[in-house]
């Protein structure tokens, strides 16, 4: 599903909207909620706003469980960290506790690190448990998590989580393989900006090209995933 918005401001508000009905969604339910957060420089402002007064109290936040789509394998107080982006705009500010957040261990080797992750992930959901939600961004190069173009981990079809080393980047990474992602309830991108429209175009109007696109990848099994999009990332596409 598409959601697409005028401005920036409505759609971070849109998308703190959905995050909120999905976490509200699941304690009901379920108790709990347990959410995959993207990294990389799109969703600051979003995990900024979801912290601010406007949206901090509409969530029972001690119910819900933080892990990470990727990780870029650097130790975790570097300016990269994806868990220190998430940590400065979203756990200090509403004082999440340690026990509610998983981050990589970016202190043994990639492969360790990769099977210590995946046995968090199965620990935490139990054997048909599913993440609730995983955010996702896009890469200008079509890559999601860190599903990068040319890359063995494309092909990867047992592992829930797995290192790869990116090249383009000349950086070991820990991401979830697609075959987890799109076993998840839901799955929903957050893309915005003029440079991201080549890319969005890419994953929703080219023939099927993994390999180039990685993103394509994401087809959910039985959830649903859904596209938060500015007018300028959508510009090739609505
Ligand atoms: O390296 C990464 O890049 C993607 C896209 O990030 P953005 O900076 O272009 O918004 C991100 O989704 C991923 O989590 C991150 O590790």
């Amino acid at each position: 599903m598409l959601h697409i918005t005028d401005s920036l401001e409505s759609l971070l508000a849109d998308t703190a909207d959905f995050f909120v009905r999905q976490a509200n969604d699941a304690i009901q339910n379920s108790g709990k909620f347990t959410v995959a957060l993207s990294g990389g420089s799109s969703p600051k402002l979003l995990y900024t706003l979801l912290a601010s007064d406007r949206y901090s109290d509409k969530v029972k936040w001690e119910h819900v469980y933080f892990f990470f789509g990727d990780e870029r394998f650097v130790p975790s107080n570097d300016p990269q960290s994806n868990y220190r982006m998430a940590r400065e705009t979203l756990f200090d500010p509403l004082l999440i506790t340690n026990d509610k957040v998983f981050p990589v261990n970016t202190t043994v080797s990639p492969a360790e690190s990769a099977l210590l992750y995946e046995q968090a992930i199965k620990n935490h959901l139990g054997v048909a448990g599913k993440f609730d939600l995983i955010l996702l961004g896009l890469g200008d190069n079509s890559h999601t998590a860190s599903l990068f173009p040319h890359t063995a981990v494309l092909h990867e079809k047992q592992s829930l989580v797995k290192e790869v080393f990116v090249q383009e980047v000349n950086q070991y990474r820990i991401t979830l393989t697609a075959p987890l992602i799109n076993d998840a309830k839901t799955i929903a991108f957050l893309v915005y900006g003029k440079g991201k429209a080549d890319a969005v175009h890419h994953i929703l109007k080219d023939p099927f090209n993994p390999e180039e696109y990685p993103a394509q990848l994401i087809q959910p099994i039985s959830g649903s995933v859904h596209w938060f999009l500015d007018k300028d990332a959508a510009s090739r596409v609505a």
